[in-house]
């Protein structure tokens, strides 16, 4: 919520964050800034730190460390944990809550607050044993039968992020009503000093983690295990699981990105942490090239989203969030997964199709694993920002080890008939007509930018985009039967094809999915309708961009 604020208030509640914050850096901070302002300089940083308080998004709470509302920070996680103890409490919920951390500033600490505070309340606290994953505390929340769980941590954002994702007792991350009841908690947090703070909980030993490792290395068949990998957690936690689960599947050890192999909150090789952008994958596409590996996998660094690439006459390239969520719906299917399959409306709409093909229940979500994962009867979700769930039995959110493993699995066993994952993704191309798909995704500094783009959208529809009829226009924000109300244009397109436009609920960027769908004429080959689609994309794109003034 953002309120308006004369400098008067501004000052004094920064004078009262100051009296109550425990972190004597973020004080010491906001210190400075209010001498600066008291002083008469610029009051835009400090007035930015109190418009509001950090809300939850696509993926909790996220946003850049430092003092004030508006930030992550000791203050907000405490008030955070204090109104996710009070909701427990009030809908009657039992058991523990587990905690688990990245390995970004603080996530340490803020995972030791939250336990603080959820024993203060007279909840038991389950802390995991060190920087870990985050499918890992998803699994914990189903394995110890949890009342629910907090992940600290930021993903893929900038280094000077972080967050902290909240999940209930099914292990599937809030959405509303659940979202907006534990902020109307948080809100209601009075003074941080009356937040009754317990023990640290209990911190949880390496059983969990091996029981995690076992589930996820037992997802694998007995098939063919010659491999060459090679691997990247992008300076996150991601490296010692996937090694470990690999190794106990039965694959050789990955060779690893050495200068990424250990979590280090700075990230210091990439400008962002994220394998959705570009550069990210660099070094460990230059290390396969190098020793002619058969595939890159990476995870983002909280290890819930696995991105691949794959060598090709032009050299690697990445396969998209789509081709691998194809992918794993192809080996699922061949293995005879029975259940529901869904994705996510800016996802491809190739695994309708599939799974239309092979009799199994469909389903089409809003954008976010906290969607994807409380389908009823889930048997596989995936969505194309790299997100996977293909055992939602153990794991209800998006699992970047266990997603890892399976395209090794069915790259291995493609390999053992001379063929590669690019010749699967031709036989899906030749069955169902290749599904290209891509992204674009603006950065803005000021968040005006999106909300005028969306304006400009709204107010002057496109009748084509590359060339493409609009035959229909959906303005998410209305909802339908199927869809909650989310801020969005949908537009479908001629020939199968469509663009989806939204504001990221994580970062601030305006993000357009793209998809064009070109029936494969099996002599001209797949080839051909990639180089055809691409064009397609390409005209989608620009008209898009230009439509939306971006
Ligand atoms: O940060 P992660 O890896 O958890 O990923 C999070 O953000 C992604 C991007 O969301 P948005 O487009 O709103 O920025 C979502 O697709 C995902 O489900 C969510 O968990
Ligand atoms: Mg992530």
């Amino acid at each position: 919520m953002t309120t308006a604020v004369t400098p008067d208030d501004l000052l004094a509640s920064a004078r009262a964050w100051i009296a109550e914050d425990p972190d004597e850096q973020t004080r010491a901070e906001l210190e400075q800034v209010l001498a600066a302002v008291e002083a008469g300089g610029d009051d835009a940083d400090l007035a930015d730190r109190f418009d509001g308080t950090l809300e939850f998004g696509t993926a909790g709470l996220r946003g850049a460390l430092g003092a004030g509302p508006n930030r992550m920070n000791r203050v907000v996680v405490t008030r955070a944990a204090a109104g996710l103890a009070a909701y427990l409490k009030d809908t009657g919920a039992r058991g523990p809550v587990v905690i688990g951390y990245d390995a970004r500033h603080n996530s340490d600490v803020f995972a030791r607050d939250t336990a603080e505070v959820m024993t203060g309340a007279g909840i038991p606290a389950l802390l995991m044993p060190r920087p870990l994953p985050t499918p890992l505390l998803a699994f914990a929340i189903r394995e110890l039968g949890c009342a629910a769980g907090v992940m600290v941590t930021a993903s893929h954002n900038p280094p000077q992020d972080n967050g902290y994702k909240v999940y209930l007792g099914d292990g599937s991350q809030i959405v509303p009503p659940a979202d907006s009841g534990i902020a109307e908690r948080i809100a209601a947090v009075g003074p941080l000093a009356d937040v009754p703070r317990g023990t640290g909980g209990k911190v949880l030993d390496e059983t969990i983690v091996d029981t995690y490792y076992d589930t996820v290395a037992g997802l694998a068949g007995d098939g063919p295990r010659d491999l060459d990998i090679v691997y990247t957690p992008l300076h996150g936690v991601g490296g010692t699981s996937v090694v470990q689960v690999l190794e106990t599947a039965g694959f050789s050890a990955p060779r690893v990105v050495a200068e990424q192999e250990h979590p280090d909150p700075a990230f210091p090789t990439v400008a962002f942490p994220n394998p959705e952008e570009p550069g990210a994958m660099d070094l460990a596409m230059a290390l396969a090239e190098k020793h002619g590996a058969d595939l890159v996998v990476a995870n983002d660094p909280d290890a819930d989203r696995c991105a691949a690439a794959v060598p090709g006459p032009h050299g690697w390239r990445m396969l998209r969030g789509d081709e691998v969520g194809a992918l794993l719906a192809h080996a699922l299917l061949e293995a005879g997964t029975e259940g529901t399959f869904a994705t996510t409306i800016v996802s491809s709409s190739l695994l309708g199709t599939m799974a239309r093909a092979a009799g199994r229940p469909y389903v089409e979500t809003l954008t976010g694993f906290k969607w994807i994962g409380r389908v009823e009867g889930l048997a596989y979700g995936y969505e194309e920002a790299l997100g996977y769930c293909v055992d939602p039995e153990h794991v209800r959110d998006k699992d970047g080890v266990s997603a890892l493993l399976l395209l090794c699995d069915l790259a291995a066993a493609a390999k053992a008939e001379g063929r590669t994952l690019v010749d699967v993704l031709d036989d899906l191309a030749l069955a169902h007509g290749l599904h290209a798909t891509d992204q674009l995704s603006v950065r803005v500094t000021d968040l005006a930018e999106i909300g005028a783009a969306m304006e400009r959208l709204r107010a002057a529809p496109p009748a084509t985009l590359g060339g493409l009829a609009v035959e229909r226009v959906d303005d998410l924000s209305l909802g339908s039967a199927d869809l909650p109300p989310t801020d969005g244009l949908r537009y479908v397109l001629a020939e199968g094809a469509r663009v989806v436009v939204r504001p990221s609920g994580t970062e601030p960027k305006l993000k357009c999915y793209l998809e064009v769908v070109v029936p494969v004429n099996p002599e001209d080959g797949v080839d051909a309708a990639r180089i055809a689609a691409a064009g397609r994309l390409d005209a989608v794109r620009g008209d898009i961009q230009a439509a939306a003034g971006i």
